[in-house]
């Protein structure tokens, strides 16, 4: 009828105003904060190259099976946007040709991975919340990011920070309007319209738990390296006692061998 044939508005900017508040929360978490002000050290650097590693292997596996989707197909342009393979050579930079061997992932990364893969399986046409979350941002404040990364890191050349480089993409702007004008050709009914929203949302949401993720694991390996050191001088309570119960036994067995 006349009233549901009313100009919809833009899924291009219904996206991004459904993802307003979130995507300042993202901003505004430890890691991304402390990234911003250059304090990103080169462990924590390689984490998170982990973890971007197996969330976009997911992604583009999941795209790629889906990649004739009528929703995926308009958003799908593995030319441009693919990263798997800029963040193996990345992490080969880093860790070296056994790179494959030293990635470790941390649990919210498995949960988001986990999604990834059940929206392919399920329900394919909320890949394209996930594409939009990382692609869209990696075009946008992720360049940003690619020159505050060299400095922090001291990296006099771009060698290892492949993943910041769309070769495929000669204007980011230009691109990120192709893409929105695809995101706005997607058909979608109502109902499917509202459940992507909120996957757009759930996918920030996945990418902070991922980042809350990685700022306990550094500050615990920090930690962890400090109690280790304080443990060569401090013996745990159980080996105390152990100790104690075995010079026992030796001074009892010592008295009744004297007798
Ligand atoms: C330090 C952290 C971050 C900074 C400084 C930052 C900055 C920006 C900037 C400047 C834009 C362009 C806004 C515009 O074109 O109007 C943008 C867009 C975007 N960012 Fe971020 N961002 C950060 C983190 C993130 C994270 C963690 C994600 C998601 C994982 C993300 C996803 C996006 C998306 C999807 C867009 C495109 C919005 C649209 O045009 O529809 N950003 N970001």
């Amino acid at each position: 009828n006349i009233i549901t044939k009313e100009k919809k508005v833009d899924l291009s900017e219904q996206i991004k105003a459904t993802t307003k508040d979130i995507h300042v929360r993202a901003e505004n978490t430890q890691l991304m904060q402390r990234y911003q002000k250059g304090q990103i050290t080169l462990p924590q650097y390689k984490i998170l190259l982990c973890s971007l590693y197996e969330i976009y292997k997911t992604l583009e596996e999941q795209l790629d099976k889906n990649s004739s989707h009528p929703a995926v197909a308009p958003i799908y342009f593995p030319q441009e946007l693919s990263r798997m393979e800029s963040l193996q050579s990345d992490l080969e930079h880093f860790f070296g040709s056994d790179w494959r061997k030293r990635v470790i992932v941390s649990a919210a990364t498995h949960r988001y991975a986990e999604r990834l893969r059940q929206v392919g399986r399920e329900s394919p046409e909320l890949l394209v919340a996930h594409a939009y979350t990382r692609y869209l941002g990696d075009l946008s404040g992720g360049q940003v990011l690619g020159k505050i990364t060299q400095k922090s890191l001291g990296l006099s050349s771009k060698e290892g920070l492949s993943f910041f480089s769309f070769p495929g993409v000669s204007s980011p702007n230009r691109f990120k309007q192709l893409y929105r004008s695809r995101l706005d050709s997607i058909e979608l009914t109502e109902e499917q319209r509202v459940v992507l929203l909120q996957e757009a949302v759930d996918a920030f949401e996945f990418n902070i738990q991922v980042f809350d993720d990685l700022q306990k694991m550094l500050s615990i390996t920090g930690e962890a390296v400090q109690k280790s050191e304080d443990s060569l001088f401090k013996t745990s309570p159980m080996i105390q006692f152990t100790v104690g119960l075995c010079v026992a036994l030796t001074t009892v067995a010592m008295a009744m061998y004297a007798l």
